[in-house]
């Protein structure tokens, strides 16, 4: 199912969210909960709001912790997306290491691709022959990217490998990312696009014009089976 949902208030926005996820992990009490969580200020308002305002009982022990992307820098640098979900959230929660599984950006991309990808393949549970995580969580930027998917290099929406190495496009920073394949297998996409600068990039994931199906988060929306998008300011 495709939702798009609009809300005029981000705690509201994220209070629906966390609901959502919160029956997703209802379906089944018994089994762990594979969760591939984005980097950037929205997944960082996200946690924030987890930690300081969330009401709503989430069992996080029944969470393992995996990402979407990652910057090849170190752990401890602060444009890792590691680092900031361990000070906003697995800090504060108390999450113990062995639930988390990061992409260790420190090391050499093209293996650590590889390795992330075969560790992804050995832990999530598989559909249609591949991973498929319960819930993936993704970002957008203002230049239409999700996940490290930037819109100069869309042959990593339909790349078969469940991870590839992506350089930046205004920067010299290698990424790991995602790739679209390995997120469309999901079994529930969740997409929060929040703040005022990003209402004209919001237009363009849900536009029809042909000029906009060649933007990574278009692609994904439209090619989702699941997939929700919970909106501000539109
Ligand atoms: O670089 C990244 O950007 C996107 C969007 O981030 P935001 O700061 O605009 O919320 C994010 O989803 C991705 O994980 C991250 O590496």
């Amino acid at each position: 199912m495709k939702n798009l949902r609009r809300y005029h208030n981000t705690d509201i926005l994220f209070k629906s969210l966390t609901q959502d996820i919160k029956e997703k992990m209802d379906l089944d009490l018994n089994s762990l909960f594979y969760l591939a969580i984005s980097g950037g200020n929205t997944a960082v308002k996200m946690f924030d709001y987890w930690i300081n305002k969330n009401l709503i009982p989430i069992s996080w022990e029944r969470i393992r912790f995996f990402w979407v992307d990652e910057r090849c820098v170190p752990p401890n640098n602060s444009e890792s997306n590691y680092f900031q979900a361990k000070k906003h959230l697995f800090e504060p929660l108390n999450v113990p290491m062995e639930h988390i599984f990061r992409i260790k950006g420190e090391k050499n991309p093209q293996e650590e691709a590889s390795e992330y990808g075969n560790l992804i393949n050995n832990l999530v549970p598989h559909k249609n022959n591949k991973p498929a995580f319960n819930t993936v969580i993704l970002g957008t930027g203002l230049d239409g990217h999700t996940a490290s998917i930037f819109p100069n290099n869309l042959s990593l929406l339909t790349n078969n490998d469940n991870y590839a190495v992506v350089q930046h496009p205004e920067k010299p920073q290698m990424r790991i990312s995602m790739t679209g394949t390995l997120i469309l297998n999901a079994d529930s996409i969740i997409l929060p696009i929040v703040g005022k600068e990003k209402k004209d990039i919001i237009k363009r994931i849900i536009s029809d014009d042909k000029e906009d199906l060649y933007l990574p988060g278009n692609y994904i929306y439209k090619t989702a089976k699941n997939i929700t998008l919970y909106l501000e300011y539109i």
